[in-house]
């Protein structure tokens, strides 16, 4: 299994009253499965994604990556979790303006230590991007720049992908052609993907999908907390 999620919670104790974000949350990903995840604005989707990859502290429950509970780790810790384990894509791409698209590509790779350049330049002609490697990322389209992000989070064969909102800038058209490019590369990296999407068209595409309610998991149309 590379994910396990049990009985998770999440509560900001920033403002005058505790916010609590994330109830009970419980859910798990195997193998190479794909997951959507689905539901209203600030019911708490980003809040999941990021405990998942480590860049916010559960307030409660288990969070297994790859069989690591990271939730009692060390920052210093999870950060290594995140560079060996896990492949990040955001809605705003993050692309180093000063590197080309080749070395883009390569650079989280690289930090882990795994840069496999046969498998990044073919992952590289596989999304697209073969004409493109010696440019910069202002000198290419959001589309384009998007398959960076995505062949960049692939490029170290992360075993778990977590995507939030991926193609959620892209018209309709490169938007399906770009996220069919991604469940592709991930396939063939062995790679899970959880992703975050408010498009029903393509959250189908997942093999799985689960909706948040308020913070819950939502199953049947009812939000249910976990037994
Ligand atoms: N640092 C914080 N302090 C207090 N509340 C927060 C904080 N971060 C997020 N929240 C609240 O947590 C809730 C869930 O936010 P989150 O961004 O996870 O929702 P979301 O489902 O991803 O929404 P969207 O679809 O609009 O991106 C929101 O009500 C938000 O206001």
């Amino acid at each position: 299994m590379v994910l396990n999620i049990q009985h998770l919670s999440k509560r900001y104790d920033t403002g005058a009253e505790p916010v609590e974000v994330l109830t009970d949350v419980s859910f798990e990903l195997d193998g190479t499965e794909t997951l959507a995840l689905e539901g209203e604005s600030g019911s708490g989707k980003s809040t999941l994604l990021h405990l998942v990859g480590g860049l916010d502290r559960a307030s409660g429950g288990l969070i297994e990556v790859d069989g690591i509970d990271i939730t009692s780790l060390p920052d210093g810790r999870t950060a290594q979790l995140r560079r060996d384990t896990v492949g990040l894509i955001f809605q705003q791409f993050n692309l180093i303006p000063s590197l080309t698209v080749q070395s883009n590509i390569a650079f989280h790779a690289r930090l882990a230590g795994r840069h496999d350049p046969d498998w990044a330049q073919y992952l590289a002609t596989r999304i697209g991007l073969q004409d493109h490697l010696q440019k910069y990322p202002e000198a290419i389209s959001g589309g384009q720049q998007q398959r960076v992000a995505i062949a960049r989070a692939l490029a170290a064969r992360p075993k778990l992908l977590l995507a939030d909102e991926p193609t959620g800038n892209l018209d309709e058209a490169t938007a399906d052609t770009v996220l069919g490019l991604m469940l592709e590369s991930a396939a063939e990296a062995g790679t899970a993907i959880l992703m975050v999407t408010h498009s029903p068209r393509q959250a189908a595409r997942m093999q799985r999908r689960l909706t948040l309610s308020r913070g819950r998991v939502q199953r049947a149309g009812v939000a249910v907390a976990a037994s």
